[in-house]
């Protein structure tokens, strides 16, 4: 639809330099660059306000420049940086000028179709409640919703956006970009937006160009363009990019120069073994990954919590009372991770271990009762006791995603091991368990100190791991059977 080749040009000097790119019906393709990199000079190069000094930009095979004007207005839309103020203007009548290139006379042809188009633009743009009132009146953000919905309105078949979404709250910006989406996809409209915003960028359009200095410095889609070491160099800024949770799009995130803080040691003493609950406060958020039911998957916490709970514990809404459970001893539920557990927590075994890299503590409370064979675990209906085997590690070091990944497959191993060691049966089988059906993990770390980038046996970390993960856990299930001889 849109073809843009090698195209160069800009005012006493070029600013933008042998640009090319290709825009498809239905798809949506964003231009990203630091300020003054030339997005608007491209945009307006694009549209024919600016003229090039070489290259070419044709829509449908055509050069623009051998569109008459009214006829190029009807296959382009152009929402400029800076809209003309329209002082005077209701904001029904501002949108009714994006009808202009389908009129003969100036509105002497008013049609039902025009009629519509504008009530459509409205609607999609939420302006619908101040149709008759004057545009003056309106905030930044519902202006700009107006100025979008008059490009709309035009019904092209091209859309050229400068920084739609420009002083738009984030629920207004995301509204109009899904209804920006919906509409490309059923009018099956090209669509070139200027955007600030890489993450917003990332999530919506179908391919990206990023300008450095007016030159192309990336082109593709989005995991193509939105990579590290590409935005560090064209922004000259410390960031990093991880995947959207949702959507399989890249996210950026920028990185405080102060992110490298040294983070506060944690020892086995900081450790409070109470009657219901083993707990952990750390002065610093701790980077977590977990299986835990409040808080699970990767995050930051500075509340550890492994609370014991009566054998019996069944509720409906397990999400909500562990919630309610962390506010009533005065926890704050975003900071806190927590296990359960039917295990006495004065039974938890906690020791340190000292590394070159820092140090690793453990802690586990061990409960067999209910030890599963986990290769027989198919051939079980119903689970006949409570028992749970619940894992911390507590690193003093930087450890990198790998490493928690493989900080977790270790101590899965180390304490399949400890069963192993301990002559723990699966009761229903009679055959080695390898674990209980509820086990849960937490692996934390300071994140800093030295930087651990794996944590697999072969390291110094995998192998601390590796030996206090079974000697914690062969302890805690002997304490176990010790607690259940004596019952
Ligand atoms: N009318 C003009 N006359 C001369 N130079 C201009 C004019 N408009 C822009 N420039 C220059 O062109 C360069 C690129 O500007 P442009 O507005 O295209 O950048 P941009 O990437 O859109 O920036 P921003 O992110 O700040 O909106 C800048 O150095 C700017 O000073």
């Amino acid at each position: 639809m849109l073809n843009v080749h090698n195209l160069t040009g800009g005012y006493q000097h070029p600013i933008v330099k042998d640009v090319s790119f290709e825009v498809k019906p239905g798809q949506i393709l964003g231009i990203l660059g630091p300020n003054g990199s030339g997005k608007s000079t491209l945009l307006k190069m694009v549209s024919g306000l600016l003229s090039s000094s070489q290259g070419t930009v044709e829509i449908d095979g055509k050069p623009i420049q051998d569109y008459r004007p009214k006829e190029l207005a009807r296959k382009m839309a152009v929402l400029p940086q800076l809209p003309p103020q329209s002082f005077g203007m209701t904001v029904k009548e501002a949108v009714s000028l994006g009808r202009y290139p389908h009129q003969q006379g100036l509105f002497s042809s008013w049609k039902t179709a025009d009629e519509e188009a504008v009530m459509e633009a409205m609607q999609i743009t939420q302006v619908v409640p101040y149709a008759l009132q004057e545009i003056t009146t309106l905030s930044g953000g519902e202006q700009q919703r107006v100025f979008v919905a008059q490009a709309l309105a035009q019904q092209a078949e091209l859309l050229l956006l400068d920084e739609p979404t420009n002083h738009l709250d984030i629920a207004h910006q995301k509204q109009l970009l899904d209804t920006l989406k919906t509409h490309v996809q059923m009018h099956q409209t090209a669509v070139v937006i200027v955007f600030h915003d890489i993450n917003l960028a990332s999530l919506y359009c179908d391919h990206l160009l990023l300008l450095e200095k007016g030159r192309v410095s990336a082109y593709g889609e989005p995991h193509q363009v939105v990579d590290k070491a590409t935005l560090e160099d064209v922004y000259a800024t410390r960031l990093d990019v991880a995947p959207h949770p949702v959507e399989p799009k890249p996210q950026m995130t920028l990185l405080p120069e102060d992110s490298e803080a040294a983070g506060s040691i944690v020892r086995a003493a900081d450790i409070q073994v109470l009657d219901d609950v083993v707990l952990l406060h750390t002065e610093r958020p701790m980077r977590v990954v977990s299986s835990a039911v409040l808080n699970p998957g990767f995050g930051w916490y500075r509340t550890l919590v492994n609370r014991q709970v009566e054998p019996t514990y069944n509720v409906n809404d397990v999400a909500s009372e562990v919630k309610e459970f962390a506010v009533s001893r005065g926890w704050i539920p975003t900071e806190t991770v927590m296990q359960l557990t039917a295990v006495a927590t004065r039974g938890a075994v906690i020791r340190e271990y000292e590394a070159p890299f820092g140090s690793v503590v453990i802690l586990v409370t061990a409960g067999v009762g209910n030890a599963l064979d986990v290769s027989r675990a198919h051939e079980v209906q119903t689970l006949p006791a409570i028992g749970t085997i619940n894992t911390w590690i507590l690193v003093n070091g930087h450890m990198s995603d790998e490493a928690f990944i493989e900080a977790m497959m270790t101590a899965t191993e180390a304490k399949t091991k400890a069963l192993a060691e301990e002559q723990v049966l699966d009761c229903r089988t009679q055959t080695l368990a390898t674990g209980t059906p509820t086990d849960s993990l937490v692996v934390a770390a300071t994140q800093s100190g030295e930087a651990l980038p794996y944590g697999g046996p072969i390291t110094e970390l995998g192998k601390l791991i590796g030996k206090g993960v079974v000697d914690c856990t062969r302890q805690a299930i002997r304490h176990y059977r010790d607690a259940q001889r004596e019952e």
